[in-house]
């Protein structure tokens, strides 16, 4: 029974970074998954997107959808200000775990509500179980074939308002093609892919940045 990645990962944090300092959390698991073992974290090129996305919009509140090991967790709510609340959603019960030990290290437990379960249960009930109004920005990085229905759950349960940013990762590999189609053709989004490479490769990978304009074509949902 050896360990698995997301221990292995939580093992480099501990022994490579500062109780803490979510920088050197970032940099110890961006070091690791460079030089020992790649791991789907969004990683360092696209992680820059993600923080100018970030540091440009100045959420106040915050949804990811697949936390992992909590890289990018990590990565956005260090660049919040400070009365912003980042809620993350992650399937598996293991990384979950891992990922509450990692936020807890960067100390950053405060601006984070890790919830364990599936996003199709959970978005219909964000708005009752949080006190949820709307959300700023949605970072899209669990199952590729759920981005567009949740999507589509977000619009329907009223959590996006105009302006809202949607940042997608993985648009091209795996790939989000259903998603694409849809983000780039509703008249409800302003949508804009910024090009990369999937994490810790030379491999084409993307963010698609899409802003919520409202729906006005269909004021009644
Ligand atoms: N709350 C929730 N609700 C539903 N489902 C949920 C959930 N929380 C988690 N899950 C389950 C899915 O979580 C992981 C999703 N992420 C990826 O699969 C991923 C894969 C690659 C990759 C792999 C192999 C290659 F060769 C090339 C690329 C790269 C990435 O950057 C990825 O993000
Ligand atoms: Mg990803």
């Amino acid at each position: 029974t050896g360990s698995t990645r997301p221990q292995r990962i939580l093992r480099a944090v501990q022994k490579n970074s500062t109780r803490g300092s979510p920088c050197s959390v970032v940099n110890a698991i961006d070091d690791y998954c460079k030089h020992k073992e790649w791991a789907m974290n969004v990683g360092d090129e696209k992680g820059i997107i993600v923080d100018d996305v970030v540091l440009e919009l100045k959420p106040i509140t915050v949804l990811e959808l697949g936390t992992y090991c909590a890289y990018s967790t990590v990565r956005i709510a260090n660049l919040l200000p400070p009365e912003a609340k980042l809620i993350t959603l992650e399937f598996n019960a293991e990384s979950a775990a891992i990922a509450r030990e990692i936020i807890t290290w960067a100390g950053l437990e405060e601006k984070i509500q890790l919830i364990i379960g599936a996003s199709g249960d959970w978005i219909p009930r964000l708005k009752e179980e949080f006190g949820i109004e709307t959300f700023d920005l949605v970072f899209l990085d669990h199952w590729k074939d759920r981005y567009l229905p949740d999507t589509k759950l977000l619009e329907k349960c009223g959590l996006l308002k105009p302006g809202a940013v949607l940042l997608a990762d993985n648009v091209i590999c795996p790939g989000t093609p259903d998603y694409l189609d849809y983000v780039r053709n509703s008249p409800r989004y302003k949508s804009k892919f910024y090009r990369s490479h999937l994490e810790y490769t030379q491999e084409e990978d993307g963010l698609e940045h899409s802003v919520f304009l409202g729906l006005y074509d269909n004021p009644n949902l």
